[in-house]
């Protein structure tokens, strides 16, 4: 089928998230992990690619893009959409202001928007400065992140050093009048030479209002929230083919597998919540992992019941990573702990696990690496911007969900597994 949209984003989590929200309308939503190598063959009508380019340095995370929308474009593709954190985590090089303005220029478009709002996750926009829930975006826990903090809440400030042209705002009360006084406003700034244009959101309705209004550009650019309304724009206008509705998810056996690797304050709840549970755990000692490998967990694994969805985690308060990363270094502890969180991912699904949930960004890229995940279909919704995916693994049929670290309900682990109990 010939793609619609064709959309790039920077992670992996951040790929699912966008993938799920486009998948709410019911249509089917197909996720490569990385550009694929090979033509396109049996595309969705959105089709998302997943880079790893958030921290790239700026070349590499151009060329990624640019061969992620060559692919895109012979896809058919003729709109596009490039998806960053809901955070907007970049450094004051990029990567989001130097991407978005490569593919401004390889479109011949000279205008795009910015809009990370994700109104169901407390990610709002109001006169240009992002709130993550009630706090500024420079008052948030963004503040402290190792790679990307972020330290200023305005976004214009944010894009300003980041692009060569000009960066304008189309403001909340503007907004708040809906598609035709955004497009106005747009124009306006058009005319004045404005390039970069966020746009303010503090609620969905916003979200549409805007997406209505920018739903032809040939860029949009964003979180994964401002992409949601798009199918439906797009069938409203007649442009959504026959047959672009999802598939039904294949039946899978009930063995399963949580992995984590996230040490996100809102993974370390949820792990702690799972124990409660009385489930079967194994807690990864990445100290403990030097001297004796990943053989005492894979022993561990062998003697599970898989149907009983036992938990291997590395989640850790800040005191014990800080402790772990100074003694083995920050690279090669997390290093550590994906390799042998990968390791278990694997055993467990030769083992017979057919549904594994993964909690972490570079724990998430690790882990489909490991299982040779590079195309899935999305699924069922479990928390707002986590769905269910599915893909083949060595031949077998699985379900995975990716989680963002701050993503999903404090019972996240025991939700995910209903949500495919009850799809
Ligand atoms: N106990 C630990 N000590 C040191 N490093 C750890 C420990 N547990 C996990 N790690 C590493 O920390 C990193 C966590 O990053 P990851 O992206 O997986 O989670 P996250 O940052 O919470 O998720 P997201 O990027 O979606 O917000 C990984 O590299 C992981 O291997
Ligand atoms: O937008 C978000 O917050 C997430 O999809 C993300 O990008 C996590 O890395």
């Amino acid at each position: 089928m010939t793609t619609l949209l064709g959309a790039i984003a920077d992670d992996f989590t951040g790929a699912t998230d966008l993938a799920g929200l486009l998948a709410r309308s019911g249509v089917r939503v197909s996720l490569r992990m990385g550009v694929p190598t090979t033509p396109p063959k049996d595309t969705a009508a959105f089709e998302v690619i997943a880079l790893k380019s958030r921290t790239a340095p700026v070349d590499q995370a151009l060329a990624e893009t640019q061969a992620a929308l060559d692919w895109l474009k012979a896809a058919g593709a003729q709109r596009f959409f490039w998806k960053y954190c809901s955070t907007f985590d970049s450094t004051p090089e990029g990567n989001i202001g130097p991407v978005a303005e490569g593919l401004m220029q390889v479109l011949g478009t000279d205008q795009t928007i910015y809009c990370p709002a994700f109104p169901e996750n407390g990610r709002a926009i109001f006169m240009g400065h992002l709130f993550v829930g009630r706090q500024l975006l420079s008052d948030s826990p963004m503040k402290d992140h190792p790679l990307t903090p972020m330290r200023q809440s305005d976004l214009v400030k944010l894009i300003e050093p980041q692009v060569t042209g000009k960066v304008g705002l189309v403001d909340r009360l503007c907004v708040a009048k809906g598609p035709e006084a955004i497009r106005a406003e747009l124009d306006r700034l058009r005319s004045d030479g404005v390039a970069h244009v966020v746009v303010d959101a503090v609620e969905n309705a916003d979200l549409y209002r805007i997406a209505e209004a920018c739903r032809d550009m040939p860029l949009m650019t964003g979180g994964s929230a401002i992409a949601m309304p798009l199918p439906d724009l797009y069938r409203a206008d007649g442009d959504l083919p026959e047959g672009a509705a999802a598939g039904a998810p294949p039946v899978l056996a009930d063995q399963s597998i949580i992995l984590s690797g996230s040490c996100s304050a809102m993974t370390n709840a949820q792990v702690a919540a799972y124990l409660e549970t009385g489930a079967a755990a194994y807690r990864l000692d990445p100290l403990a992992l030097t001297e004796q490998g990943a053989d005492p967990v894979l022993a561990w694994l062998a003697d599970q019941d898989l149907s009983k969805a036992p938990l291997i985690y590395a989640t850790a308060d800040p005191d014990s990573v800080k402790a772990a990363q100074a003694k083995l270094g920050v690279a090669e502890a997390g290093e550590l702990v994906e390799r042998t969180l990968s390791a278990c991912a694997v055993a467990a699904r030769d083992a017979g696990a057919r549904r594994i949930v993964v909690a972490g960004g570079e724990t998430s890229g690790a882990v489909t690496q490991a299982l040779g995940v590079d195309q899935l279909t999305i699924g069922a919704e479990i928390a707002p911007g986590v769905p269910w995916c599915f893909a083949t693994s060595a031949g077998h049929d699985i379900a995975i969900t990716l989680k963002s670290g701050n993503f999903g309900a404090v019972d996240f682990f025991s939700g995910a597994l209903a949500v495919l109990e009850a799809s």
